[in-house]
């Protein structure tokens, strides 16, 4: 049988006297493509970030987190491997974290970067093979044309394809996106979906999202893992959730909220066609 990709076990992260997360349980398995969904401080960004070791669970506390089955933390300690273990997970973030005077092909190449010898990464000399591979990985998010531009001449869409061909670059197994398409427009989120999708597909990698956007969910992925208040409420096929388990997920979270849940995105463009 093949290792589990992610496996979360007990973890619970508190905040001075604030539980964030509490005693959180799950297994995900390679290839999975996973919504992390929740209410507005439920907790699905610091689960997230537990997940490579940028935040630590509970000190003396039973958590831990494993990746591709090697231990991440236990007992709010990182595991000595934590670092390298970091270069093999591909994190997106919300705000894309490109270096805008740089050109598109260098922050693409920017991914490449942990997995480098050091004296080659600290002077940042790039191999004709690293250059092609990134011209590949930006061929992958419709950008190859851009390779020149300065990234800050980019949309916000561009900007985020910019930073998925990035995580090609680290050719790694696991990709971790803390809400990727939250400050982007319909069609914009459509696409960066629509490459995440594909990514997972064609490559078999494990994706887990967090998502703001129920219907976004139920439109790419098949399993939800929801959390309310910091516990695991619902973990399962997305169609198991129901909109009675969605009402009650956001319920206390107020009307206004569970309208933006609604998609911003046109789910009834076809897949496929980058703009
Ligand atoms: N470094 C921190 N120090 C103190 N509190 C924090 C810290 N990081 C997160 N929190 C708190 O933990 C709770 C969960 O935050 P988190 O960002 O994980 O929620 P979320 O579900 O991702 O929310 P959103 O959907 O709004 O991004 C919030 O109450 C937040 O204020």
């Amino acid at each position: 049988m093949s290792i589990p990709s992610i496996v979360v076990e007990r973890l619970s992260k508190t905040f001075g006297q604030h539980p964030v997360l509490r005693d959180i349980d799950f297994t995900i398995h390679a290839g999975e493509m996973v919504a992390l969904i929740g209410p507005s401080g439920s907790g699905k960004s610091t689960l997230l970030r537990h997940l490579i070791g940028l935040t630590r669970g509970d000190r003396g506390a039973a958590g831990r987190v494993r990746l591709q089955g090697r231990e991440v933390q236990a007992g709010g300690r990182l595991a000595r491997a934590s670092r390298q273990q970091r270069c093999r997970t591909g994190y997106i973030f919300q705000q894309f974290n490109l270096v805008g005077r740089l050109s598109v092909l260098t922050n693409v190449l920017i991914g490449r970067l942990g997995c480098m010898p050091r004296g080659r990464a600290l002077f940042g000399r790039f191999t004709p093979e690293e250059r092609d591979m990134a011209r590949r990985a930006l061929a992958r998010v419709g950008l190859e044309a851009l390779a020149d531009q300065r990234a800050n001449t980019l949309s916000g869409g561009q900007m985020q394809r910019v930073a998925i061909a990035r995580v090609l670059m680290q050719d790694t197994d696991v990709i971790l996106a803390d809400e990727p398409i939250a400050s982007l427009d319909p069609r914009s989120a459509r696409e960066v979906m629509q490459i995440l999708e594909r990514v997972n597909a064609e490559d078999g990698r494990t994706v887990v999202i967090t998502l703001h956007q129920v219907e976004v969910a139920r439109r790419f992925c098949k399993r939800a893992i929801a959390l309310k208040a910091g516990r695991l409420y619902f973990d399962g096929p997305i169609g198991e959730l129901t909109d009675g388990r969605l009402t009650a997920l956001y319920e206390n979270a107020g009307l206004d909220e569970l309208k933006t849940r609604t998609p911003p995105v046109d789910l009834a463009a076809p897949v496929g066609a980058l703009g």
